[in-house]
């Protein structure tokens, strides 16, 4: 592999440097079209993240942050660019990166009719975890979201909160270094999100790397490091959230996304 740049005219190599030296997400020129669109979802997108750091990328709704994550996770063929994860690519076959990421997908990726042990025995399993190691990894990530006392119940019996605290724990499951979530807070009550928001500030203190989508901006503005905008696929503002609002003459994250955005959208 070759050599990635994390500080211009420092490059390193891959094969040889710790993960902490790698950027968490480098991708140059992303360009991405889903068949029979006209536009593109992402166009020439490019963004870095580095590691430790909480990254928030916003943009209003078909801006293009599902489909990123889609290709950040491997989940879909990547089409022109290039990305790299702790300097591996998403989908390369030896599936190293996986273990390097989790992901807490927008939509809830959970098995009604079985318990919360069971649908985490399940993931655990998927990701290579088994016996006591798994036993233990299932009992902090239900203790973490605060499940541990209905981890025996069936999810079809938890409420919208609670299934997705549940969503959050398997994705913690392997100890990702980059935890990446799309709109892990949509739809739940203040005291879900704040349970969730004080997890995911912990991971932080213990140098996860978090990427993630939200459009609850002031919540963005107050958790992230750094924040991106996208708009039609392209990364069209990003810095920490006080700079870009002092740069620009916004008052709110909302303001500024507005000035950024086509008037035919919906946010
Ligand atoms: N499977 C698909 N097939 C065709 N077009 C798609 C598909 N998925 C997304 N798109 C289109 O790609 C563009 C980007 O969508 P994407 O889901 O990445 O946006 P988003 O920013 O995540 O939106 P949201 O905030 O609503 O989740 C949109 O125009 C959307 O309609």
């Amino acid at each position: 592999m070759g050599a990635v740049p994390l500080v211009p005219g420092r490059p390193v190599s891959v094969a040889t440097a710790p993960i902490q030296d790698l950027p968490a997400v480098l991708a140059c020129d992303l360009v991405q079209r889903y068949p029979g669109s006209t536009a593109a979802a992402l166009d020439r997108f490019s963004l870095q993240v580095r590691p430790g750091e909480w990254y928030g990328l916003l943009g209003v709704n078909g801006a293009g942050k599902t489909t990123f994550i889609s290709l950040l996770c491997g989940l879909i063929r990547q089409q022109s660019g290039s990305l790299l994860v702790f300097g591996r690519k998403p989908n390369a076959p030896d599936r190293e990166v996986k273990q390097l990421l989790g992901l807490v997908p927008q939509e809830l990726a959970l098995y009604e009719p079985l318990t919360a042990a069971e649908n985490m025995r399940y993931f655990g399993r998927l990701i290579g975890l088994a016996g006591a190691v798994l036993k233990e990894r299932i009992d902090d990530c239900l203790t973490a979201v605060h499940l541990e006392a209905v981890g025996d119940k069936p999810v079809s019996t938890y409420s919208g909160g609670m299934k997705r605290r549940l969503n959050l724990a398997a994705g913690l499951l392997g100890e990702p270094r980059l935890l990446v979530l799309d709109e892990p807070t949509v739809g739940i009550d203040i005291q879900s999100r704040q349970l969730i928001y004080e997890r995911l500030k912990h991971l932080k203190r213990q140098g996860t790397t978090i990427f993630y989508t939200t459009h609850y901006l002031k919540e963005a503005q107050e958790l992230c490091d750094r924040i991106g905008i996208v708009d039609q696929g392209r990364l069209v503002e990003e810095g920490a959230p006080s700079s870009l609002l002092e740069r620009s003459g916004a008052t709110s994250l909302d303001e500024l996304l507005l000035t950024h955005v086509g008037r035919e959208h919906d946010c």
